[in-house]
């Protein structure tokens, strides 16, 4: 296979004839997972000296310059993705997975997952809704961030170097029309955004660009969820929003922490989603007595580092997916990373995504002398305003 330049990543990747996937993981040989390093060799790797510096872009929308991926992690996240194959599940009814485990293995999987847990700003949204005729406060049970703009508006960016730091590009964005690139969306049309719409950093885009080559679709959005400790979660739902079309195709990376993914099948009779602005969409309240559909069972994956999942096809329509809380696992400073790629066709996917994934609280950062994310304006003080 020739050699991509990185820098090609960030341009749409060639698209691969249809089904290539499928073909793909049938032509190429499997991912080449080396064989345990030596803790000598698996240090060597960590601190693998990048021939470059990092470098850092900043954002009128991001909390703090962030870092672009090193080059020794970046080449080796590369080259795994464009060789790997998946093993696909779709045993049961209208179930469609791919199953690449691991698709980034290790020491690569721990460098990315500790280098993208300190690198993003993070937020622990809270919102209201109503259940029952009354008004609920919801503390999502994670750290979440998002990035992207649905396929009605595109960013157009212009990189600068910045005047007062040698390392960090600065990204200022118009935001226009995709039918009409030369036209910027009237300022009415994000207006509902908690915040501005802002575009995927280097780090996360190329990730993006080598997962959409991989599994030819395009996205997007990413959204990243952190989960600190076993306390926190994600209940049952599944990501069937309508902005997303009726056979969506998510990518969804697991780092750090192993932790459970479990899937039901909807109960029988249960529509899809009705795209309402509620996180998740469809739920199934814990406890609550419900048929189990017919010729179905719960599946439960042990995601750990390093592995992807890719849910697809008539999956998000009928089953249900959740990391549930678990007591003793992922103490301080543990935690799993999750990230999923997802293609939003209209503006209400930017405007639920923004609300429920950045919302309007403070932004959190990763403290590695802490060993916990915290509050950045606290952070801030004690660096002397310094922000990378
Ligand atoms: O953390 C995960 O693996 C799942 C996250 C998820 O389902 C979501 O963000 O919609
Ligand atoms: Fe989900």
């Amino acid at each position: 296979m020739s050699k991509r330049t990185l820098h090609s990543f960030f341009s749409p990747p060639a698209k691969r004839s249809k089904n290539s996937l499928d073909t793909l993981s049938r032509r190429v040989s499997p991912p080449q997972v080396s064989k345990e390093p030596t803790s000598a060799t698996a240090i060597a790797l960590e601190n693998a000296p990048s021939d470059q510096p990092i470098n850092y872009t900043a954002h009128p929308g991001y909390a703090f310059p962030i870092a672009d991926l090193p080059p020794n992690i970046a080449e080796k996240v590369e080259e795994l993705l464009l060789t790997a194959s998946g093993k696909a599940i779709n045993n049961q009814p209208h179930l469609d997975l791919l199953y690449f485990e691991p698709l980034i293995p290790q020491p690569t999987a721990d460098q990315l997952f500790r280098f993208l847990r300190s690198s993003l700003p993070f937020y622990r949204v809270k919102y209201t809704i109503t259940r029952f005729g009354k008004s609920v406060d919801i503390n999502t049970p994670r750290f979440t961030t998002v990035y992207g703009l649905d396929a009605t508006s595109q960013f157009i960016s212009t990189p600068t170097p910045s005047p007062s730091d040698p390392k960090t590009t600065q990204l200022t964005s118009r935001i226009v029309e995709t039918t009409n690139p030369t036209k910027d969306v009237p300022p009415t049309k994000y207006k509902s955004c908690t915040v501005p719409p802002r575009p995927i950093p280097p780090c996360l885009a190329m990730l993006k660009n080598l997962t959409e080559a991989l599994t030819n679709d395009t996205y997007n959005f990413v959204l990243v969820n952190y989960y600190s400790t076993g306390q926190d979660s994600i209940s049952y739902h599944s990501d069937d929003e309508r902005f997303l079309g009726p056979t969506p195709a998510i990518a969804s990376f697991s780092l750090g922490a192993r932790r459970d993914f479990l899937m039901k099948h909807k109960p029988p009779g249960a529509g899809p989603g009705n795209g309402s602005k509620t996180q998740p969409t469809s739920t199934s309240e814990p406890g609550s007595a419900e048929k189990v559909y017919p010729g179905t069972t719960q599946l439960k994956l042990p995601l750990g580092p390093g592995d992807m999942i890719l849910m697809r096809g008539e999956t998000q329509r009928n089953w249900l997916h959740s990391i549930p809380k678990r007591s003793g696992k992922n103490d301080k400073g543990k935690g799993r990373l999750n990230i999923t790629m997802r293609k939003a066709m209209v503006p209400g996917g930017t405007e639920n995504y923004y609300q429920y994934n950045v919302g309007t609280g403070p932004v959190y950062r990763w403290d590695e002398a802490w060993s916990e994310m915290r509050l950045w304006e606290e952070m801030k003080l004690e660096r002397g305003g310094s922000s990378v």
